[in-house]
């Protein structure tokens, strides 16, 4: 992919700043100075490993943190991504959405610089390192669900063309100071055309929150990303992982969990232990059933991120009532059987699989790819 056509042509995208418009910019760097803010990619600076390359925390001359994420080995496939990321990023600005500061590309060597989020990603919180301090209380689980749902309804109705991001997931939802929610890792992420209503593509994603129409056909299109989310939401509520082990053989979704406790209306069983109780119950159950109706397996029942927003607001009382009113919930069904999985994992491009974190670092993937 011709990358610096891409990004030189601008694509509309303005970096001086407009007359009395505030436009944080991006810039190119130079690898030398990546390397200066970097301490040279030394290995403590190492914030995690995605299947992109590695990323590392830096501090550039003016004392402004930053993640750098380093390409690990160059080939068509990653440069893509690598473009695909960069152009995406400069085009979007949403205070849930995680900002490109800028990039390099220099011989072989690409690199993608962004804000540093000094509380690391969701999954570091609820499954990785960070855990156990038990940092994500009720208040921050709602801001981190409505903030992320923000940055997503951006993606799909305020973005021209409207963007699918197929691979949203806790590791990247990253967290900043205040642990308000920044979506990031734009590699997969695809433009929609003008009046299309899907884009028909290799399955990219990770396993546990890939759409059944997308794992099984390619079908790419917004409700993929509202069904990771709703998985996302079921994460954020319970802190259990997208996939269980149930034996050594079968692996159970979490939606196949909360689906039947959620229609016995037993929503205080599915409330993250590590709350200790200490919660919103209208609110645990408002989020549970979203976070159902997100992940149900017919596309067409799907809401829209705009929907989801305003449910999660709990803004519209009638809305509210239809949720709970809502089929889906009279009669429990299979909501992902375990074909969907091989098939996802036969027909795929690129499906990584969640893996635990290692001591002192973010999450780790593994990334199984055709070629
Ligand atoms: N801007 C950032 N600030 C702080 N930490 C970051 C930042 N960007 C990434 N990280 C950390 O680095 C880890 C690796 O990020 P990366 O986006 O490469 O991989 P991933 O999302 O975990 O996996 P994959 O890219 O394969 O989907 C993240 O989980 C996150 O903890």
């Amino acid at each position: 992919m011709a990358f610096c056509s891409m990004i030189c042509c601008g694509k509309g995208v303005d970096r001086k700043k407009e007359k009395g418009k505030k436009q944080p910019a991006w810039r190119i760097f130079s690898l030398k100075e990546l390397h200066s803010a970097t301490n040279n990619f030394n290995y403590d600076n190492k914030l995690g490993e995605g299947g992109f390359g590695s990323v590392y925390w830096g501090q550039l001359w003016d004392g402004s943190q930053i993640a750098v994420k380093r390409l690990k080995v160059w080939s068509n496939k990653a440069e893509v991504e690598f473009s695909v990321e960069v152009e995406i990023l400069a085009r979007v600005r949403h205070k849930n959405l995680l900002s490109l500061r800028g990039y390099c590309a220099e011989g072989q060597e690409r690199l993608i610089v962004y804000d540093y989020m000094p509380n690391l990603s969701l999954h570091s919180h609820l499954h990785g390192h960070h855990s156990s301090e038990c940092l994500l209380d009720w208040t921050r689980r709602m801001n981190i669900a409505i903030g992320s749902a923000e940055g997503i309804a951006y993606l799909h109705h305020h973005s021209t063309p409207h963007i699918i991001h197929r691979d949203i997931k806790a590791s990247n939802v990253l967290l900043d100071s205040e642990f308000q929610p920044q979506v990031a890792d734009f590699g997969f992420a695809k433009f929609v055309p003008d009046g299309a209503t899907h884009v028909t593509t290799r399955v990219k994603g990770t396993l546990g929150y890939l759409a059944p129409e997308y794992a099984m056909l390619g079908k790419a299109s917004e409700s993929c990303d509202v069904y990771s989310f709703g998985i996302l939401l079921l994460e954020l509520a319970s802190g259990k992982k997208p996939l269980e082990k149930v034996n050594r053989t079968v692996k159970r979704s979490i939606s196949e969990w909360a689906l039947p406790l959620a229609c016995e209306g037993k929503f205080d069983e599915m409330a993250d232990p590590k709350l200790n109780g200490k919660y919103v119950e209208e609110e645990l159950k408002r989020i549970i059933l979203i976070a159902l109706v997100c992940a149900d397996n017919r596309q067409d029942r799907r809401p829209t991120m705009l929907e989801v927003l305003e449910l999660l607001k709990g803004e519209s009382k009638e809305k509210l009532t239809e949720l709970e009113n809502n089929e889906l919930f009279k009669t429990p069904q299979t909501v992902c059987d375990d074909d969907g999985i091989t098939a996802a994992e036969e027909n795929s491009d690129i499906i990584k699989e969640e893996k635990d974190s290692k001591p002192a670092k973010d999450s780790e993937q593994e990334k199984t790819e055709d070629g």
